[in-house]
């Protein structure tokens, strides 16, 4: 199995379960590795046997742009339906992480894995 991958995307959204995170926008990180024919895409060199990691991370920073989650579990969640119903993508991996959200570690987040690998 392949894989296409977007690291370290970055966006400002309304995220957390504390009053005052509810008034504030905060950035999140998101990484994302999708299960991806690329043998094909490098065979034809067409972007239209490729998975469109462009198009995936537009997609991607617009609905998270427009959040309003409490949890970064939800976010997560949501942002790997879109990938996976809107793209097509049949296995992926996500983070989702809010960095310097504790005193003391670089980041913390969660990272989930949806789908069967191909
Ligand atoms: N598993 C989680 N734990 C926590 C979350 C979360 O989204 N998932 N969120 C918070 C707060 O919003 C925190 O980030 C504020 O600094 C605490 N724990």
């Amino acid at each position: 199995m392949d894989t296409v991958f977007i690291r370290g995307l970055q966006v400002e959204t309304v995220i957390g379960i504390f009053e005052w995170e509810r008034r504030i926008r905060q950035r999140v990180r998101i990484d994302l590795e999708m299960s991806a024919d690329v043998a094909r895409a490098a065979a034809t060199d067409s972007i239209d046997d490729a998975l469109d990691y462009k198009a995936i991370g537009k997609r991607i920073i617009g609905f998270v742009g427009e959040s309003e989650f409490l949890l970064v579990e939800t976010l997560a969640e949501e942002v790997a339906k879109i990938v996976r119903d809107e793209f097509g993508v049949a296995w992926l991996r996500l983070s989702v992480s809010k960095p310097g959200a504790l005193r003391g570690a670089d980041d913390v987040g969660v990272t989930i894995e949806r789908g069967e690998r191909r």
